[in-house]
């Protein structure tokens, strides 16, 4: 029989956020190696059996929930009971370390405090897995644990150990059978800040392994396509062009968009923004707006009736497209993400690299996008008639201001499209050189309403409840974070509508009371939307040689007079739980890039302070940039993948994030809709850059509606990360502070 001489390693998922990870540090550790993952209920362990032979060893990674309960552990619990005629090397992380001592004879049990992101010395025996290592820092994500009885003759040895003093006292951290070939730890080696036992421990179970399969005479079969045609194609040799979605013609084919540019510093935004249409409420309008740094490029897109609108809603098979005062449906043909990609394919461009937007899409996507990505059924609550869940415009003339340099391009991808870009140049000089009012420019908080709103806000008790009924769910092991939200509403009572849009004077206030890096006003009937988001969830830069970059923020401090900077670095950097925090939906990212980049991801910003208008923040930043050629050529959409995986952001589920969206349904009143989505642009070279919906509201009305005499409802959602560390006080508090960034737009 010949001998496949690929390492090829079969990685068993319980639904973590922590797979491609490990998958990644398989790959740094043992050199060559193909890495074919399967979520661990893909086979019943009678189907997966034969396929083992094919496999070189398995890895089996960490999950939520416990190891006893058979539909969080799938066909793991089977691998240990193997006979020896179908023994096979397995490496256990964490959920995959407690199945391991549960299936020979210790004891599972709950931490007295439970570890979720937090940082051990982990002490070893120096051999086996530990062979060669110094001190180990490590990474622990855990509630549960396991107790050796070894008086009793126990087939298991202890390899490595953490003493938690009062809190847990010893807690084991590595065990291996005595006789079988079964390795595992109770940290994540694959974790950014686990130091010391990640590279070398996997180097040394392969090289246990290999030692094991050669004594053993164990032969790997070799690969057989046919037989093995049931099983994911590896990882990361899997992530090719074709597997990604194309983006039309190479870019030296592409049309050149028309453009001018004007030095204008002084530019006066909302100003700009109302002369090209932002006061007039029945006109759609879209501002991306850099309102504060580390904002450097404020977009406004000029919509005009031939513009085309973009609406989807969850569940339906058709997406609604709109241009001349004409509306159609099309059917989709797999999904809408694959129907935007063509959509984008025929609509390529060239233009200025130094501008990210040329003209594309523009517009939001509701955090139900993403739960359906995740194959989590919607709530009985999302029907079609709601609003739109994808809600864009196709922009073709835009005005981009660069507030590094204070240039303003005017850009154009109609041909023939002169007259505009240089009437609008004209425009914008002139008002550039008349003084502003100061209400123009900021807004007021007094709009057409002169009766009082109605304000409904999250009830202090209610959240409080939530918050516990979340630590239990941290307690018992569904999940390491949760990022608990809630809705405040306002309501304005039906006053006819005008011409001139309160919402957009109301946006001017918002963007004055809470500048924001990612702020935005985007009046896509039905939908008004306006953020003061501080929070960039992707931006990919454009093909070829594509840069994906997220930003997530976890670990919030409120400002007051008496919070200096040196104060908040301390309150974020120099506590456990908000480091913690943030760690754990860095290790969530890292796996969405993972999954899509490959093995080149790196984290360019570990827990960064920066500071906003009301709050000081912990901001990371994680990078993947693959080298392969072939997935980085400028015909493939990676960005738009790394998108469309990804969703919903990370850092407004928690992790592992399956598991913790499907809590966050149980727990909140409402379902989600925009907030916590995204909101951003598509440009026609291919580049993306979207922002988490965060510190934003939201109303829906169609203003064409005269007849229906509806209230004015704006919606606003916040919330923040519960952790086993959370004191619900200073949640409920987090919480409010979000609230109260928006709220102070309505003066309430
Ligand atoms: C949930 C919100 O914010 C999220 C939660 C944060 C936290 O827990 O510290 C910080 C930024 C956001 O990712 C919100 O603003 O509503
Ligand atoms: N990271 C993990 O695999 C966690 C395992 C288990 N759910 C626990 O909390 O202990």
């Amino acid at each position: 029989m010949a001998v496949d001489e690929t390492p090829r390693l079969l990685l068993i998922d319980s639904y973590d956020s922590f797979t491609f990870n490990l998958a990644a540090l398989c790959h740094r550790a043992i050199p060559g190696c193909l890495i074919h993952i399967i979520k661990n209920d893909l086979f019943e362990f009678k189907r997966l059996l034969p396929l083992l032979k094919f496999f070189s060893a398995v890895v089996v990674g960490p999950g939520p929930g416990s190891p006893e309960v058979a539909e969080d552990i799938g066909v793991v619990k089977h691998l240990w009971n193997a006979d020896s005629e179908n023994l096979i090397p397995i490496f256990g992380v964490c959920l995959g370390l407690q199945s391991l001592g549960i299936a020979f004879g210790g004891r599972l049990l709950r931490l007295n405090v439970v570890k979720h992101g937090q940082i051990s010395t982990v002490h070893h025996s120096g051999t086996d897995l530990f062979w060669g290592i110094g001190t180990v820092q490590a990474v622990r994500y855990h509630s549960l644990h396991i107790q050796l009885d070894e008086s009793l003759g126990c087939e298991l040895e202890k390899l490595a150990w953490t003493s938690d003093l009062a809190d847990n006292g010893e807690v084991i951290m590595g065990l291996k059978h005595k006789t079988r070939p079964f390795w595992a730890v109770q940290y994540h080696p694959e974790s950014v800040c686990t130091n010391g036992g990640s590279d070398c421990v996997l180097r040394n179970f392969w090289i246990l392994a290999q030692s094991w399969s050669a004594k053993h005479n164990r032969k790997v079969l070799p690969w057989n396509a046919n037989a093995l045609a049931s099983l994911p194609p590896p990882w990361p040799a899997s992530i090719s062009a074709s597997a990604l979605p194309v983006s039309g013609p190479e870019t030296d084919c592409l049309s050149t968009i028309l453009a001018s540019v004007h030095h204008l510093p002084h530019f006066q935004l909302p100003l700009a923004c109302e002369l090209l249409g932002a006061a007039d409420e029945h006109s759609p309008f879209v501002f991306l707006d850099s309102a504060a740094e580390p904002g450097r490029f404020s977009i406004i897109g000029c919509i005009n009736p031939m513009s085309v609108g973009i609406t989807y809603y969850m569940g339906c098979p058709y997406v609604f497209v709109s241009s001349e005062g004409q509306k159609r449906q099309e059917r989709l043909p797999s999904d809408i993400w694959a129907w935007l990609s063509d959509f984008m394919c025929s609509r390529k461009a060239r233009g200025n690299a130094d501008i990210p937007f040329w003209g594309g899409l523009v517009g939001y996507m509701s955090y139900e996008v993403g739960v359906d990505g995740l194959d989590i059924p919607l709530l009985p609550s999302m029907g079609h008639e709601r609003y739109p869940d994808i809600n864009l415009a196709f922009v073709e003339r835009t005005v981009v201001f660069d507030h590094e340099t204070g240039d303003v391009h005017i850009q154009s991808l109609r041909l023939d499209d002169s007259v505009w870009v240089s009437e609008t140049g004209r425009l914008l000089l002139k008002a550039c050189h008349s003084p502003a009012s100061t209400t123009s420019l900021n807004g007021t908080s007094g709009t057409r309403h002169k009766a009082k709103p109605v304000l409904s806000l999250p009830q202090k008790d209610r959240y409080i409840a939530q918050i516990e009924k979340a630590k239990e769910f941290l307690l018992s092991g569904d999940s390491y974070e949760l990022c608990l939200t809630a809705r405040a509403r306002i309501t304005f009572p039906f006053q006819p509508p005008t011409e001139k849009s309160s919402s957009w004077t109301r946006y001017k206030h918002l963007r004055s009371v809470n500048p924001a890096p990612h702020a935005a006003y985007i009046r896509l009937h039905p939908t008004t939307f306006m953020s003061s988001s501080p929070e960039r969830f992707i931006s990919y830069s454009r093909p070829p040689n594509t840069l994906c970059q997220l930003r997530p923020i976890k670990g919030t401090v409120r400002k007051t007079a008496q919070i200096t900077r040196e104060i908040a670095e301390e309150m974020l950097i120099g506590s456990a739980k908000e480091v913690a925090e943030n760690l754990m939906i860095v290790d969530l990212i890292r796996h969405d890039l993972h999954r899509v980049v490959g093995v080149d991801v790196k984290v360019t910003q570990f827990c960064g302070v920066e500071e906003y208008h009301t709050v000081y923040q912990l901001v990371s930043s994680i990078e993947g940039r693959p080298k392969d050629s072939s997935i980085q050529s400028s015909k493939t959409n990676l960005g738009w993948e790394t998108l469309r995986t990804s969703l919903p952001p990370g850092s407004m589920t928690g992790a592992p994030k399956k598991r913790s969206v499907e809590i966050l349904q149980s727990l909140e009143d409402d379902d989600r809709g925009i907030y916590s989505g995204i909101f951003g642009y598509w440009c026609v070279g291919g580049g993306g850059d979207w922002s988490v919906t965060i510190r934003s509201c939201f109303k829906h009305e169609d203003p064409c509606k005269t007849d229906i005499k509806s209230d004015e409802v704006w919606v606003l959602g916040a919330g923040g990360a519960i952790t086993a560390l959370s004191d619900p006080e200073a949640e409920w508090d987090e919480m409010n502070t979000k609230l109260q960034s928006v709220l102070k737009a309505f003066d309430v």
